[in-house]
C-alpha cells in the first residue's frame, strides 16, 4: 500500500487527475486495447474531473479508447434527476471529454429486474477484461462506494440498504432532508474493487479521519469496507493533510519520508507506470 499525503484537497485533486492520465497515456489504448477505468462520485472526486476536463482540452489525454464503470447509483432515482449519479457523471465528466457514451457504463437504478442489472454490470466488466484501475471515495464510516458497514469484503455489485450515517452524510446533497435520500442504492461489490489491476482512493477532510486511520492502522475489518484494500496488490489512498489527524504521528512521518517517491509516480511516467502494470 502507499499512502500519499499532500497539502489539501486541490492537491489531491491535481495529483489524482495526474496520475489517471500517465496511467492512460502510457497505456497507449486502442480500438482493440481500451484502457477499463472505474469511477467514483460525490463531492470528494469532482476536482479530479474537472483536472481531467482541463487536461483533455489541452490535448494532453484523450477518452476514446477508455471504458468506464461507475462505482453506484441510487435506486429509483430518474435519470435525469440531478443527484442521481447518471446525471453527476453526465454533467461533471463525460460530456467535456470526447468518450464514447456507450463505453461509460453506469449501474441503472431503475431497472425493472435490480438483481439481473447487476449481474449484467458483473458480466459486463469482464467482457472488458477487468479494471485497470478503480478510483473510489469513502464515506466517513469507511465504507467504500456504497459497501456499508459489515458488508461481505468478497462481495459483488449488488442492492444495498443505506446506513443511517450514509443516509445523515448525502442529505445535503437533498436540501438537507434525510427522507428525501433513497434508501437503496446499487453498488459495485468490495470483491469487485478487488479484482482491478490497482486501486485509488481519494480521502479528503477531517471528518473522514477516523476512517483512514481504521483503513490502514488496524486490521481488515468488515466494519469499515475499506480496511479491505490492506490485502490489495497495488492500493494507492491518496489523502490531504486534515484526513490523517488520527493517525499515529510515526505513520505519518513514515509515509511523508516517501513523497519524493510519490512525485515520482506522476512526473516519471513511464518507470512508474512498468513498475505498477508489468
Ligand atoms: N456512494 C458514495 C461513495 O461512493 C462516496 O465515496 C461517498 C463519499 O462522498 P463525498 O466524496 O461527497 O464525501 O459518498 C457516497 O456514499
Amino acid at each position: 500500500m502507499r499512502l500519499i499525503i499532500l497539502e489539501d484537497a486541490d492537491v489531491v485533486a491535481d495529483w489524482a487527475a495526474r496520475f489517471v492520465m500517465q496511467r492512460v497515456t502510457q497505456f497507449a489504448p486502442g480500438p482493440q486495447r481500451r484502457f477499463v477505468l472505474g469511477l467514483p462520485t460525490g463531492g470528494t472526486p469532482l476536482g479530479m474531473y474537472r483536472k481531467l476536463i482541463q487536461f483533455y482540452k489541452e490535448g494532453k489525454i484523450s477518452f476514446k479508447y477508455v471504458t468506464t464503470f461507475n462505482m453506484d447509483e441510487y435506486v429509483g432515482l430518474p435519470r435525469d434527476h440531478p443527484e442521481s449519479y447518471h446525471y453527476y457523471m453526465w454533467n461533471e465528466f463525460f460530456k467535456h471529454v470526447d468518450i464514447d457514451p456507450a463505453q461509460a457504463h453506469v449501474l441503472d437504478g431503475n431497472a425493472p429486474d435490480l438483481v439481473a442489472e447487476c449481474a449484467r454490470f458483473e458480466r459486463l466488466i469482464q467482457d472488458a477484461g477487468g479494471v485497470h484501475l478503480f478510483i473510489g471515495g469513502i464515506g466517513p464510516d469507511g465504507h467504500i462506494a456504497f459497501n456499508e458497514p459489515g458488508s461481505s469484503l468478497v462481495s459483488r455489485t449488488r442492492v444495498k440498504t443505506l446506513a443511517y450515517d450514509t443516509l445523515e452524510a448525502n442529505k445535503r446533497f437533498f436540501g438537507n432532508d434525510i427522507s428525501k435520500v433513497p434508501r437503496q442504492a446499487l453498488t459495485v461489490g468490495v470483491g469487485t474493487v478487488m479484482d482491478a489491476k490497482e486501486v485509488m482512493i481519494l480521502i479528503t477532510g477531517g471528518h473522514k479521519a477516523l476512517a483512514l486511520a481504521k483503513a490502514v492502522e488496524e486490521g481488515v475489518n468488515h466494519m469499515w469496507t475499506v480496511s479491505a484494500f490492506q490485502q490489495h496488490a497495488q492500493t494507492l489512498f491518496v489523502c490531504d493533510e486534515s484526513a490523517t489527524l488520527e493517525l499515529r504521528v510515526k505513520t505519518v512521518k513514515y509515509f511523508k519520508a516517501l513523497s519524493s517517491e510519490h512525485q515520482k509516480m506522476i512526473e516519471d511516467a513511464p518507470v512508474a507506470a512498468q513498475r505498477v502494470l508489468h
